[in-house]
């Protein structure tokens, strides 16, 4: 069996740092020490040997707002391992009354193009008895974590007591549950009123979505989570009020984790204020772009362990297709790009600046979420039995971000002209070199699906506490317990 060794680096996951070879034989690593040897060696000198990074929030050939996001799974995960990124998660999306396990089979018929290893979420985007039943299904099948959307009325929405019902079901099934946190009923007013108002640029997107509706929204569905007994994942939290939300809720001991973007902790509101349509279009997205204040809470909540694992949200369309929007800024596809560049800007502004130990970096872009995916140790770690996900990370390796050299498809980057430094010299596939030093050498259909056993014993601590503290009835002498 061909073999191939990294020599020469230094080790970093998301507890440890330390100089060591690693051997990589039949796309896992078999061997971590001094003076290994192998068919194949890449010179790791000066550079780190990092876990792949896994983006848990990807929505590739994605079915929304009249179209389809740009990226499909052989672009998106080709940007992906140009970037160091080894591994996404996608959202399987339902249509209104098809079968969960239909729709799985929808993303199953795309991702056989990928390059990289990929999980699936399932969304819950109706409620019915179908669903309920699908549900055990999807678990079965290796998809056990369910996203709802708390947004996009009259679409994906699903209301509270369809939130409960599924929270209750997921945490039955041992699963995970995640939301979309705004409050879909005040955008849609908000919306309304901002067009009547003569409000139809992209800005107005930014101000029908205060940081307020995904407060309110963050909140409510933590609490209805806790009702639930189950844990519970806010993906892109955007703003001070969520992270607020997510961090007190952890303090009280709640099962709760949030997820930044890499466009919210370096990309501001400013950006639909510039006179070019396009370009605010380009950045409309669901949470929009905030200002300095709500970034440096993002930054502050990697730092202080309330936020839990930087995401992309990559979902990408064309300035084509944001014009669909002319005239009307609820009719932009909402979504941007990030996946080439989520590593090497968490690198650049967290890491370079002293927001992140390299550590911290590798525990928010892989670690945090394989354990929370249950995907550890296969995926996030650098150890002997591992998936070889790997890169070899140069810290001084920079460029310029252009849209004419990215991997994406679409024409243009919401970073275009961002200098990034760290970046990767290889990444590995489960073994294969994909990338070397600047050369794609993707292979489509290369990556597998990863099917994700349910993580019972988190749920099992809720439940066992939902026991213990369950309304009892008070036993009085003489009085029936039901009424005659
Ligand atoms: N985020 C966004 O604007 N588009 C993708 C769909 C979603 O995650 O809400
Ligand atoms: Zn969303
Ligand atoms: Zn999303």
């Amino acid at each position: 069996m061909a073999s191939t060794v990294i020599k020469g680096g230094t080790v970093v996951t998301a507890d440890l740092s330390y100089e060591a070879d690693v051997l990589v034989e039949g796309g896992v690593i078999t061997a971590i020490g001094a003076g290994l040897t192998g068919d194949t060696v890449l010179d790791a000198s000066g550079c780190y040997i990092i876990p792949g990074g896994i983006d848990p929030h990807t929505h590739l050939e994605m079915p929304f707002m009249g179209t389809y996001s740009a990226d499909d799974f052989e672009s998106g995960t080709r940007a992906a391992l140009a970037g160091g990124t080894t591994m996404v998660v996608d959202f399987v999306l339902p249509g209104q009354g098809q079968g969960l396990m239909d729709a799985a089979q929808m993303w199953h018929n795309k991702s056989g193009r990928a390059n990289c290893d990929y999980s699936y979420h399932m969304a819950i985007t109706w409620w019915g008895e179908k669903v309920w039943e699908g549900m055990e299904d999807s678990v079965k099948a290796g998809i056990t974590s369910f996203k709802h959307f708390m947004a996009y009325k009259g679409a994906l929405m699903v209301n509270d007591d369809e939130l409960f019902a599924s929270f209750r079901r997921v945490g039955d099934l041992g699963g995970l549950a995640m939301v979309h946190a705004e409050n879909g009923d005040v955008v849609a007013e908000l919306t309304a009123k901002l067009l009547a108002e003569g409000n139809s640029g992209p800005e107005a997107h930014a101000y029908s979505r205060p940081p307020q509706v995904e407060g309110e929204a963050t909140n409510r569905a933590i609490m209805i989570a806790d009702m639930a007994g189950v844990p519970l994942y806010v993906v892109h939290t955007s703003c001070e009020e969520a992270h607020e939300a997510i961090r007190r809720a952890r303090q009280a001991g709640k099962r709760v984790w949030g997820e930044p973007l890499i466009q919210h902790l370096t990309l501001d509101e400013s950006e639909y204020f510039n006179p070019d349509w396009d370009h605010a279009a380009r950045r409309v997205m669901s949470p929009p772009f905030r200002n300095k204040a709500h970034q440096a809470s993002l930054w502050a909540g990697l730092q202080a362990g309330s936020l839990s694992c930087v995401a992309t949200d990559h979902c990408a369309f064309t300035t084509e297709q944001k014009r669909f929007g002319v005239g009307d800024f609820s009719k932009i596809p909402n979504g941007t790009g990030g996946l080439e560049d989520r590593l090497p800007m968490l690198w650049t502004h967290g890491v370079n600046t002293g927001r992140l130990t390299p550590n911290e970096f590798v525990a928010v872009t892989s670690t945090n979420i394989a354990k929370i995916l249950n995907l550890y140790p296969k995926k996030g770690a650098v150890l002997v039995g591992a998936d070889a996900d790997l890169v070899v990370w140069d810290p001084a390796k920079e460029k310029v971000i252009s849209a004419g050299s990215q991997q994406s498809s679409i024409d243009y980057n919401v970073f275009e002209g961002q200098a990034v430094k760290g970046l990767p010299r290889f990444t590995l596939s489960r073994g294969k070199v994909v990338v070397h030093d600047g050369e794609m050498r993707t292979e489509e259909g290369h990556g597998q699906f990863v099917g994700r056993a349910p993580r019972p014993a988190v749920n099992r601590a809720l439940s066992a506490w939902k026991e213990l503290t369950a309304p009892r009835p008070v036993q009085r002498s003489g009085v029936p317990a039901t009424g005659v």
